[in-house]
């Protein structure tokens, strides 16, 4: 609860536009000597490297006050990461940073990265931590430059490696663990269409588990594009059902242990999906202490 009543005062706190730039430089600067190119740089245990992070350290250790929220989506392939995130950053006006459309952007703009970035993913597998550091890094810093404040970050991190860089350089203030029945996560994964033209995520898969052995039922509605993007509906390719498998699997070994992580530092919040956007966006608000958010907006309208 306390975590909570931090978060919910980030979120209405007012934001300096000077102190949040000077946020971001830090946490440019800060992620930045990891995404060289040096491997020997990366490691976790070499002398130098930690060095850069006991300085770092000193000058990053500030209270939230002056920012927006900085909050994490963790959960399995499937769960809903995406929409959530775009939704909540809709909301509050924070940008959704996914780790996982820069890596698609990357492997979209033929760059020298390509070729070797649409193996990995296209096998289920991770990309180097180095990599994705690179690219957020890069985010991070085209934000600031347009004075962004805050973020909803979604696929990031995914390793405790990438959570103890994370932690080390800036706090975040919660991250929220979503959950959704394992039964409906492939199914969801694989009914995934995105508009080419507009880039909005849809669903056509239609879930309804019965009921079974004292376990409740559970109905998600598909989520179906509007008119006007109906025929360009694309899937990722890596949305097929062997690769859809190995991510899961992959989930398990590797980001599993970073709830763990955030758990035992007191910022996780487990979120139950109970259902489709419909009946579960409203909960998590309710969670989140954001209704009044969704009035004011609604309001405004
Ligand atoms: N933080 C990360 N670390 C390593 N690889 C990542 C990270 N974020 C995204 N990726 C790569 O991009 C792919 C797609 O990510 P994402 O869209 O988040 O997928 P998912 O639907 O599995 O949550 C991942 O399978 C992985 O190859």
């Amino acid at each position: 609860m306390a975590v909570l009543s931090r978060c919910s005062r980030a979120v209405t706190a007012a934001t300096t536009p000077n102190a949040a730039a000077a946020k971001f430089s830090y946490l440019i600067r800060a992620l930045s000597p990891f995404s060289s190119s040096s491997s020997s740089t990366f490691d976790a245990d070499n002398g130098l490297n930690s060095r850069i992070k006991t300085a770092v350290l000193g000058t990053l250790k500030r209270e939230p006050k002056d920012r927006n929220v900085q909050w994490v989506f963790l959960g399995c392939p499937g769960v809903g990461k995406g929409t959530y995130a775009s939704r909540l950053s809709d909301l509050l006006g924070i940008p959704h940073i996914a780790t996982g459309d820069l890596v698609r952007d990357e492997l979209a703009s033929s760059g020298p990265l390509s070729s070797q970035l649409k193996e990995i993913v296209n096998q289920g597998k991770l990309v180097s931590d180095e990599i994705i550091i690179d690219l957020l890094s890069k985010r991070l810093e085209a934000g600031e430059a347009k004075g962004e404040s805050g973020f909803i970050l979604d696929g990031f991190p995914r390793t405790v490696r990438q959570a103890e860089i994370l932690e080390g350089v800036t706090d975040i203030d919660l991250v929220i663990n979503l959950k959704l029945r394992e039964e409906a996560l492939l199914a969801k994964c694989l009914g995934r269409r995105i508009c080419s033209e507009c880039g909005g995520n849809y669903n056509v898969a239609c879930i309804d588990i019965k009921a079974e052995n004292g376990k409740p039922g559970m109905y998600m509605a598909p989520l179906p594009p509007p008119p006007q993007c109906a025929s360009k509906l694309i899937t990722r390719a890596d949305d097929t059902e062997e690769v859809v498998k190995q991510r899961l699997r992959i989930y398990q070994a590797m980001t599993l242990p970073v709830e763990d992580f955030y758990r035992s530092r007191g910022k996780l919040l487990e979120f139950d999906l109970p259902g489709g956007v419909r009946e579960s966006w409203p909960k998590l608000l309710h969670a989140l202490n954001l209704e009044d958010e969704e009035d004011k907006q609604s309001a405004a309208a």
